[in-house]
């Protein structure tokens, strides 16, 4: 169990509602619909209500200062059998992508490959008390796209299991583009945080507000105040 999962929660009952992509840059089709991953008539563009005014409210910040500028969605609203279905595929990726063969590894060695993929995925729990953060519809992975609706480079790709992913990979470097990458990812971090989201510590590109991970992070930097998840599964 992560320490965050220990977070109570009260659920406060706010229904989840469609993200205007109109408004924000989207991909289509959706990266794990692709996937044919399982939504059944669920959609990934949904958040919780406060949770979309919040990410209007981060764009609009965006924008103070980067004219035309968006925020990309990448995902929001993950029910737990999309969840099960990534981890399960990210899995098989990187068994794939080092060119391994399942039945030559040992126990030890499949540990490790889970331990990589739980260091960027949550659990697929179906505990009501455990809920995958994107499946509380307060969770979001996004980048940036500039005034021509290009990509803006954060050095990384959205999910990658890698070192790369950390927020601060590129902190220290003093090298072009490196140094880029991490002004990027801080002009993210900053709109995103001005509009009170959590960055995930090991992911550019997840922020959450109100769920398990919010609360868990906003107690660390205020000991002082008691937080609590008001979002639940849903
Ligand atoms: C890996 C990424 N897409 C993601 O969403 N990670 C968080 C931690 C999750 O699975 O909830
Ligand atoms: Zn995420």
């Amino acid at each position: 169990m992560k320490p965050y999962q220990k977070i109570p929660i009260l659920e406060c009952g706010e229904p989840l509602t469609p993200i205007p992509l109109a408004h924000f840059a989207a991909q289509t089709p959706h990266a794990y619909e692709k996937l044919h991953a399982p939504y059944g008539k669920l959609s990934p563009y949904y958040l919780r209500e406060t949770v979309l005014e919040n990410l209007i409210q981060a764009q609009n910040q965006l924008q103070l200062t980067h004219a035309n500028w968006r925020i990309l969605i990448f995902d929001a609203y993950r029910p737990v059998a999309v969840q099960q279905f990534m981890v399960d595929y990210t899995f098989a990726e990187l068994v794939s992508d080092r060119q391994l063969n399942l039945d030559e590894l040992s126990e030890t060695q499949i540990e490790e490959l889970w331990q990589q993929v739980y260091q960027f995925w949550a659990v697929p729990s179906l505990d009501p008390a455990t809920p995958p953060p994107h499946s509380t519809g307060a969770a979001i992975d996004v980048t940036l796209v500039d005034e021509n609706g290009n990509l803006v480079n954060m050095g990384s790709e959205i999910d990658e299991i890698s070192p790369k992913s950390f927020p601060d990979y590129f902190a220290n470097s003093n090298e072009f583009p490196e140094q880029e990458y991490h002004a990027h990812r801080q002009l993210l971090f900053e709109v995103m945080r001005s509009a009170n989201f959590q960055q995930h510590p090991n992911e550019w590109w997840h922020f959450s507000y109100g769920d398990q991970m919010w609360a868990w992070l906003s107690q660390q930097q205020q000991p002082n105040q008691r937080f609590t998840a008001q979002y639940g599964r849903i």
